[in-house]
């Protein structure tokens, strides 16, 4: 199979202090659910920026889809911490803006706005946030605003989904309610996921391979394939092979701090 998303000995050096992440080189396959994991500043948010093109590396390079990456990607959709909805639109007008903003959508916009919608309402269904499309992110709780933000990096149908510690704002039922909610999105479309967390269960969890990066500079120290069947239901996290993994993983990233 060959690679989606392809990092070639990339690094990046932001200023004169150094590389912040370090001869990454890696292939991410279409529809694979990929986690990276590391200590603080090991430079997981700087290997999304390079992905979507918004920062170029320093040396090596980056393709996607075959193509080489130069400039910010059209094909991914991003969600972030915040869920950083516009107060000033309601949920469901949240949800469209990408279909307003990004090629071919935005000029079709107006012509086929009936449909876009069908489309947002669809997706706010499955995520549970039917009745809610109406509502302002003001009268959200923190677990729907991030619902409605996962529903509008996916509207206009990316095949490259980046999440950047989506869930790490929330509660700890709420997290594990929305992890379903992404496994079930997943299956079911099958996008490619680019998820860092510091949720060492929630990368367990979702992802088919996980990525562990040491302190800067961030390189990849470790590749681990996930063999747990799918679909998994939250009841395998409680599980011994479940644990064990995550113990692993925690003591890899605990080794990784002490030096
Ligand atoms: N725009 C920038 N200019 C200069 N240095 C930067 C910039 N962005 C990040 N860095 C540095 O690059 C390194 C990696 O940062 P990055 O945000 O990618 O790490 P991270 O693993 O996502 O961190 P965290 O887990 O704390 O969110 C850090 O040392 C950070 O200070």
């Amino acid at each position: 199979m060959s690679a989606f998303v392809a990092f070639d000995h990339v690094s990046l050096a932001y200023d004169d202090s150094g590389n912040a992440i370090e001869d990454i080189d890696l292939d991410i396959h279409e529809g694979e659910f990929v986690a990276f994991v590391g200590p603080s500043g090991c430079g997981k948010s700087t290997f999304m920026k390079l992905c979507t093109g918004l920062h170029a590396p320093t040396a090596g390079s980056i393709k996607v889809d075959g193509v080489a990456v130069t400039e910010p990607l059209k094909i991914s959709g991003m969600a972030f911490q915040n869920a950083n909805l516009l107060p000033w639109r309601t949920t469901l007008d949240n949800v469209l803006l990408p279909l307003e903003i990004v090629k071919p959508y935005r000029h079709q916009f107006r012509k086929r706005r009936k449909e876009f919608e069908g489309w947002a309402r669809d997706l706010l269904k499955t995520v549970g946030l039917a009745d809610y499309e109406d509502q302002y992110p003001w009268q959200l709780s923190g677990g729907m605003q991030q619902r409605a933000s996962i529903c509008r990096a996916l509207i206009h149908q990316p095949r490259l989904l980046m999440l950047d510690e989506p869930f790490g704002a929330l509660d700890a039922f709420t997290r594990e309610e929305l992890w379903c909610v992404l496994r079930d999105l997943w299956e079911a479309q099958r996008f490619t996921v680019v998820l860092v967390t510091h949720d060492l269960r929630e990368a367990a969890f979702l992802a088919d391979t996980v990525y562990v990066m040491s302190s800067r500079p961030g390189r990849v120290v470790e590749r681990r394939e996930i063999d747990l069947p799918r679909p998994r239901a939250l009841d395998i996290t409680y599980d011994k092979p479940f644990i064990d993994l995550v113990h692993e993983l925690r003591a890899q990233i605990g080794e990784i701090r002490s030096t």
